[in-house]
């Protein structure tokens, strides 16, 4: 079998939003490949804690209480959220899991409340991360992997406008050139993979460094890199500066944003200039980053800001795990 899926981005591309069928009912919710529950609004939840979310009815006949089972998340921006469990038919663009472990929320914290559209999360990471107890649950992913046609999943996100995730398949339509892949490290959980140097603008190399271990993250809108790639980036930005009050390098949102080429698996990706123009800060016609330092986060994160600028394939197909780029 295989799956198809629009990815919908929420106001700034701050996270992009798929429908999933659940038993009868369909949800939003926000797939990420740097965690591993697929947690959902339910019925049990106080009625404080939802605004406008569909809540997943744990009384449908199709839905399978696990007895015992609980669980609790929190994600890098410290929200958060925790519940029981249930097992139900969970159907992605035409990928179906008849028994797939279902986290129903009984609380989540006021920026889940706040994020209106979205209805949870469904985990795209590996199942060691799962923060079910007493027995960690398989992805939806590692759930139907089997029965699908490739063991992978694509993502391909866009600015404004749906983009897809497959799974089973590489829309081919999708990407220009060829697909560069690399060794992923999974020993985290995540979809870690090695960069290399890195060039500002479209000039000669004037990279210094190289960026290292990072990870590829569907749920984190912008782009983490280690300080001296970021510092060498915004010494290009005539007007930028680190913003304390703002936790974050700021520019004049009419500064011309130069490119980054970051090299992966022997291969040059560019992320456009406008791809670092992430959101107004609300105060004197100043404009966010799309590209931020890793300091505090102790990873590098390849998240949105990257991701919108390539295609990727998140593959299985080779025993062990591997990670594919392309140019779109
Ligand atoms: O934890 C890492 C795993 N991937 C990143 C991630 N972060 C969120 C998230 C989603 C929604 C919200 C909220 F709605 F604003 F609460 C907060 C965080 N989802 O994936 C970071």
């Amino acid at each position: 079998q295989t799956g198809t899926v629009a990815a919908n981005p929420e106001q700034y591309d701050q996270a992009y939003i798929c429908p999933v069928t659940i038993g009868s009912q369909t949800l939003h919710l926000d797939f990420d490949t740097g965690s591993s529950d697929l947690w959902v609004f339910s019925n049990l939840m106080p009625s404080s804690e939802v605004d406008g979310q569909t809540e997943f009815n744990t009384n449908s006949a199709g839905a399978t209480k696990k007895d015992g089972y609980t669980w609790s998340i929190s994600y890098g921006d410290g929200s958060g959220a925790s519940g029981v469990v249930y097992a139900d038919t969970v159907n992605v663009g035409g990928a179906t899991a008849t028994s797939q472990a279902v986290e129903a929320a009984t609380s989540v914290s006021s920026e889940f409340t706040s994020d209106t559209g979205s209805d949870g999360l469904l985990g795209l990471a590996f199942s060691s991360i799962n923060q079910v107890k007493p027995t960690p649950q398989t992805t939806f992913f590692d759930t139907v992997k089997s029965s699908l046609e490739a063991e992978l999943f694509t993502a391909d996100l866009q600015s404004n406008g749906p983009g897809s995730y497959t799974f089973g398949y590489i829309d081919s339509s999708k990407y220009t050139g060829s697909i560069t892949y690399t060794a992923v490290d999974n020993s985290q959980g995540f979809w870690g993979f090695t960069a290399g140097g890195y060039t500002v603008g479209g000039g000669g190399s004037n990279s210094t460094g190289t960026i290292g271990s990072a990870i590829a993250d569907t749920g984190t809108s912008l782009m983490y890199l280690p300080t001296a790639a970021v510092q060498s980036y915004y010494s290009q930005v005539s007007g930028s500066s680190y913003s304390s009050s703002q936790g974050g390098y700021i520019f004049p949102c009419s500064a011309s944003l130069p490119s980054l080429t970051v090299s992966i698996g022997g291969h040059g990706f560019v992320v456009p200039g406008s791809n670092f123009n992430y959101s107004p800060t609300g105060s004197g016609n100043t404009c966010f980053g799309g590209l931020q330092e890793n300091t505090g986060i102790g990873f590098t994160i390849f998240g949105d800001v990257f991701l919108r600028a390539v295609y990727a394939i998140f593959d299985e197909t080779q025993g062990s795990p591997r990670i594919g780029f392309a140019a779109q």
